[in-house]
């Protein structure tokens, strides 16, 4: 059995699997035990997880949720201890609740005075930490300043399932293991003004959360940060946090607050609708989705036809697979049943017909898009 990685889909049944190009398995629809959030990919032979199988040394596979659009990349925040950081992440949470998550970390250090579990971070200890690395619940954890510190699988999921900007306060060694996966985030480095060292020292004192030779740990760890902040392969942007309220308006710009993304959340929904009974066909970089029921009041799909166009998918495990996009059609007026290519035996569909070869023959084609125009299809 190989070893699984992330957060897998509920069980269901009915539902379609295509193989795709590059190592991945797409899973759509089915009946499940929740209606909704139907894509997922089954990474058997991408980077990640070739990666994965050599440092386990064993088969490995990964999940990957799907979501429609450019929904937006995870932000991987960075910096000395005492810059700024939390400040910054806490404005932003709190000026845009609908928009950023945060991947709220495990770590092994005592929770401060005002930190809340599992808000700030999930508390716990080495001993438990260590088993849950073993058990590969960690997509990165690293040793950082005495104390273990590390990003779950499902930090990053709870926040990606529910299409928020995923925003990872972590070291440089966690930057480090993020920046091999195919999480695909935006990386930003945070600075502080000259004179870095004494400014650090100041906001630390300042803080009044660390011992004295904590606050000597997180100095002398800084010098080292601030070292590998110069990789210029690792970080996308790097910012001075000298006046506070400046600082914070270019981060918004690099967490995409002033983009707007693309993430078809009705769309979305409309097609996740778990159906089953359908078919699905793999034509090209398009999957064909045809018929099936939903669990809704009408019991019928009410868009026979789906296509799936895989043709920008970006990122992957861990995490999100990110760029799905849908092309929506309704079957009623256009003649659904020419455009299945195969049905499953036993389907439960109700309200399309099986393929007529001369149809399939067309299809196979691959210029779904052509077809459709034909055929007057809208989207
Ligand atoms: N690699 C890694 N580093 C983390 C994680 N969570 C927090 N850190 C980093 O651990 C360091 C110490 O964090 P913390 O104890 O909150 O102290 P602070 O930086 O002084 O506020 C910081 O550099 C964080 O960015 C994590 O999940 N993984
Ligand atoms: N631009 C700034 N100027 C002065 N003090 C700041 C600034 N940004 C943050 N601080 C203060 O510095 C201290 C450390 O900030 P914090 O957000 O806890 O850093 P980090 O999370 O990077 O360790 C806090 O007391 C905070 O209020």
């Amino acid at each position: 059995m190989p070893k699984v990685l992330g957060t897998p889909p509920s069980p269901r049944f009915a539902h379609s699997a295509v193989l795709l190009e590059g190592g991945r398995i797409l899973i759509y629809g089915g009946r499940a035990t929740t209606a909704k959030g139907d894509i997922w990919f089954l990474e058997v032979n991408t980077p990640f997880v070739r990666i994965q199988s050599k440092l386990l040394n064993m088969d490995v596979v990964a999940w990957s949720k799907g979501v429609t659009g450019n929904a937006p990349q995870p932000v991987v925040i960075c910096g000395p201890s005492g810059v700024g950081k939390g400040t910054l992440i806490g404005k932003l949470m709190k000026d845009f609740p609908d928009k950023f998550g945060f991947s709220v970390s495990h770590t092994t250090r005592s929770p401060r005075e005002k930190e809340q579990d599992g808000v700030h971070y999930h508390f716990t200890t080495r001993h438990i930490m260590e088993k849950e690395i073993m058990e590969r619940k960690f997509l990165e954890s690293a040793d950082v300043h005495g104390n273990l510190y590390g990003t779950s699988w499902a930090a990053v999921d709870a926040v990606t399932d529910s299409g928020k900007t995923c925003i990872l306060d972590i070291d440089v060694q966690g930057a480090q293991s993020v920046k091999k996966s195919s999480l695909d985030a935006v990386f930003v480095f945070i600075k502080p003004p000259y004179p870095e060292e004494e400014q650090l020292e100041k906001r630390l004192r300042g803080r009044g959360t660390e011992s004295e030779e904590q606050i000597q740990k997180r100095l002398r760890n800084a010098k080292a940060e601030l070292e590998r902040a110069k990789d210029a392969t690792l970080f996308d942007h790097i910012l001075v946090n000298a006046k506070l309220d400046e600082a914070y308006e270019s981060l918004k710009v690099c967490c995409h607050v002033y983009v707007s993304c693309n993430y078809d959340a009705a769309a979305n929904e409309f097609v996740q609708e778990a159906r089953s009974g359908h078919s699905a066909s793999l034509i090209g970089s398009k999957v064909l989705i045809c018929g099936g029921i939903t669990a809704s009041a009408s019991s019928i799909a009410l868009g026979d036809i789906a296509i799936l166009d895989l043709s920008n998918i970006s990122g992957g495990a861990p995490g999100t697979t990110r760029g799905l996009n849908w092309v929506l059609t309704n079957s009623k007026s256009n003649g659904i049943g020419n455009y299945c290519t195969q049905h499953p035996p036993g389907s439960l569909s109700q309200n399309h017909k099986l393929v007529s070869p001369s149809s399939s023959e067309r299809l196979v084609a691959g210029d779904l898009s052509s077809t459709r125009a034909a055929n007057g299809f809208t989207r």
